[in-house]
């Protein structure tokens, strides 16, 4: 059989005391979209930071296809084929729009140093793919706003898609996006699953971190559930958002019955679930 896509397994992260990760295990397929969700601080960016080469996990293994990428540096797991956003966006903000997702094809599209001094043929080639490329990633991403001016011009909502189309630009074969619909008003979260759903039909397989449990639960063919750095479900969402420990990671141990019906309600996601 072959190995999935990406596999995490007994990932534990220490930062002195504090345990961040206790133990997380969980695998993605090819093209699949698994959710990892839970209350804040449970540990979901640094697990997104151990898979992505940003933290070394204190134990456990990262296995892209079958291959061991534990503690290999951001660099070389990007050019692996793994690609990321960042909870806070991290785009260059007086770089135009447009060049911060050329920076993106960089990664595909070779140059050397002797081409860009000389200003070749090829190079100009080049540098005429990389726009193109860009360009093609943007109308994906559904961005309207002005790509000549700077990224920081830009409101939020478009700073996200912009993040996403610098991602998609590296033609990842897996992407891990971490709270991409924080922030977004109700049109724009609407537009964001779409997208989402539009980048697994290119064949990229998804690491989705959300609070908005709607989204999570409309997108996801699985969704792993942490708790203090503990995982305590992964499954379908059908299956996790009826698990009472779920539930109750939720809302905590003294909640009454009524606000046990209402984190349920969230969990479920749906059309008033959204969190
Ligand atoms: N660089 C760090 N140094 C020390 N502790 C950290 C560091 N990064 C995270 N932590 C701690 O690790 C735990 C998990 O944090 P993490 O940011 O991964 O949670 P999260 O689930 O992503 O939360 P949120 O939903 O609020 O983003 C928390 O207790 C946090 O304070």
């Amino acid at each position: 059989m072959n190995a999935p896509l990406l596999s995490v397994e007994g990932l534990r992260l220490a930062f002195g005391g504090v345990l961040a990760i206790d133990g997380l295990t969980f695998a993605v397929g090819e093209a699949e979209i698994v959710s990892v969700i839970g209350p804040n601080g449970a540990g979901k960016t640094s697990a997104f930071n151990c898979v992505t080469g940003f933290y070394r996990p204190t134990a456990g293994s990262v296995r892209l296809r079958g291959r061991d990428i534990t503690g290999l540096r951001p660099s070389a797991v990007a050019a692996l084929g793994v690609a990321r956003t960042f909870q806070n966006l991290r785009l260059f903000g007086e770089m135009s729009v447009l060049d911060n997702v050329r920076a993106g094809t960089h990664l595909r599209i070779r140059q050397n140093v002797l081409d860009a001094l000389l200003h070749t043929p090829r190079y100009r080639r080049s540098e005429q793919e990389s726009t193109e490329q860009a360009h093609h990633w943007l109308d994906f991403a559904g961005l309207r706003g002005d790509r000549y001016g700077p990224a920081r011009a830009l409101p939020y909502g478009e700073q996200r898609r912009v993040e996403i189309a610098r991602a998609l630009a590296r033609r990842p074969d897996l992407l891990l996006l971490d709270e991409p619909a924080a922030g977004l008003n109700h049109t724009e979260k609407a537009e964001m699953l779409d997208l989402i759903r539009r980048i697994r039909e290119q064949g990229v397989a998804i690491v989705l971190i959300e609070h908005d449990m709607g989204l999570v639960m409309d997108v996801s063919q699985r969704v792993v559930v942490l708790n203090f750095g503990r995982e305590i479900a992964d499954g379908p969402p059908d299956e996790v958002r009826r698990d009472p420990e779920v539930v109750e990671a939720y809302l905590g141990r003294d909640a009454d019955e009524a606000e046990i019906e209402q984190a349920r309600a969230s969990v479920a996601g749906g059309r008033d679930g959204g969190a």
